[in-house]
């Protein structure tokens, strides 16, 4: 079979009839050696997160093989991390003034500064509808303009501490020293929705890798070369599963030319975590008071919240047709955040 160039690739991944094979797309569930290479995270001190994530030692964690500096973890989260980065992500993080990509026009003049509330309390169904579908990015801490692709000092919010503390624990683990998340676009993607090839060169310190971090359903993630020219590898990415691009991934163009229907719920079933988190891993008991004292209230609050599943039910219901995608910067050549 001839090689596909990134467009290509693209185009063949995103096309609708008929529908794309998808044997070649890398599944790192099944992948070979040949494909994949282990790759080592380090424990480094204490999970700050016992309750949100697997201790490090247990990651999944591999470098794709033809794109150096290319690591994925498979899902490190537990299913009580998973429900609450998706409840920030919906709930909190869509909130003014933080920028979203909503334009209130489009909605009768309401001025929406908090999506998820607008979105629970719409009485119309088509109005309802309209503004679940219309959600596709909020950004934090610095906001990316679009149009001049520069971060500016005048648009800037602060970047949550919970989000920075993770990405932070991330960066040690697998050894890439200190780093300060500065900017995140969480992305929202109804299912069928694309995100076309693009590079991130928009931050000043360009070695400094971007996390990603992916909840709810599938997705095919394209990753090619430094032009669009050149072939691309795809692989699914699941739910709780995260992407670092380093080193000579850090500028390759990307893309997410399809988002599907996943089979595989792993928010759904906190027993099961539990047992992945204190039995296996060999970790303490998870103790609601001990992460209040070592935790923000906050996040201990939360956590207790998602356990409750009537309050989960509509962050749920929302998940079921969408996925987010949590992409993270240090935007700072020295990561010295003023923010
Ligand atoms: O959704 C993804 O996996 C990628 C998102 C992305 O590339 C971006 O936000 O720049
Ligand atoms: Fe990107």
């Amino acid at each position: 079979m001839a090689e596909r160039n990134f467009k290509e690739s693209f185009k063949f991944y995103k096309a609708r009839f008929p529908a794309p094979d998808l044997s070649e797309v890398l599944d790192v569930d099944n992948a070979s050696e040949e494909t994949c290479s282990p790759f080592k995270a380090q424990t480094s001190g204490s999970n700050p997160f016992p309750l949100i994530l697997k201790p490090p030692d247990k990651w999944l964690c591999y470098e794709v093989n033809n794109r150096p500096g290319l690591i994925f973890i498979r899902n490190p989260f537990t299913a009580l991390g998973q429900r609450y980065w998706v409840v920030r992500s919906v709930r909190d993080y869509p909130q003014a003034p933080n920028v979203v990509n909503l334009i209130p026009k489009k909605f009768e003049k309401e001025v929406i500064d908090d999506w998820w509330r607008a979105f629970r309390s719409a009485k119309d169904p088509k109005f309802r509808e309209n503004l679940k579908a219309s959600m596709r990015w909020a950004t934090l801490g610095y906001h990316h303009d679009w149009d001049t692709k520069v971060y500016s000092e005048s648009m800037k919010n602060v970047f949550p501490t919970d989000l920075r503390e993770m990405t932070k624990f991330f960066a040690k683990a697998l050894g890439y020293g200190k780093y300060s998340a500065e900017a995140a676009i969480v992305n929202f993607y109804p299912l069928g929705t694309t995100l076309s090839g693009h590079t991130d060169h928009s931050e000043a310190d360009l070695d400094a890798p971007l996390f990603s971090f992916s909840f709810g359903q599938k997705a095919i993630f394209l990753i090619g070369g430094p032009t669009k020219e050149e072939p691309a590898t795809a692989l699914f990415l699941r739910s709780g599963d995260v992407v670092v691009m380093s080193k000579q991934s850090r500028l390759c163009y990307h893309a997410v030319p399809r988002v599907m229907k996943d089979c595989l719920e792993p928010w759904k079933n906190l027993g099961e975590s539990s047992t992945t988190v204190c039995e296996k891993d060999e970790v303490e008991q998870p103790n609601c008071k001990k992460m209040k004292e070592e935790t923000s209230d906050l996040l201990a609050e939360l956590l207790d919240d998602c356990r409750d599943d009537s309050f989960w039910k509509p962050f749920q219901s929302y998940l079921e047709t969408t996925r987010i995608n949590i992409n993270i910067r240090q935007v700072l050549k020295d990561g010295q955040t003023s923010l």
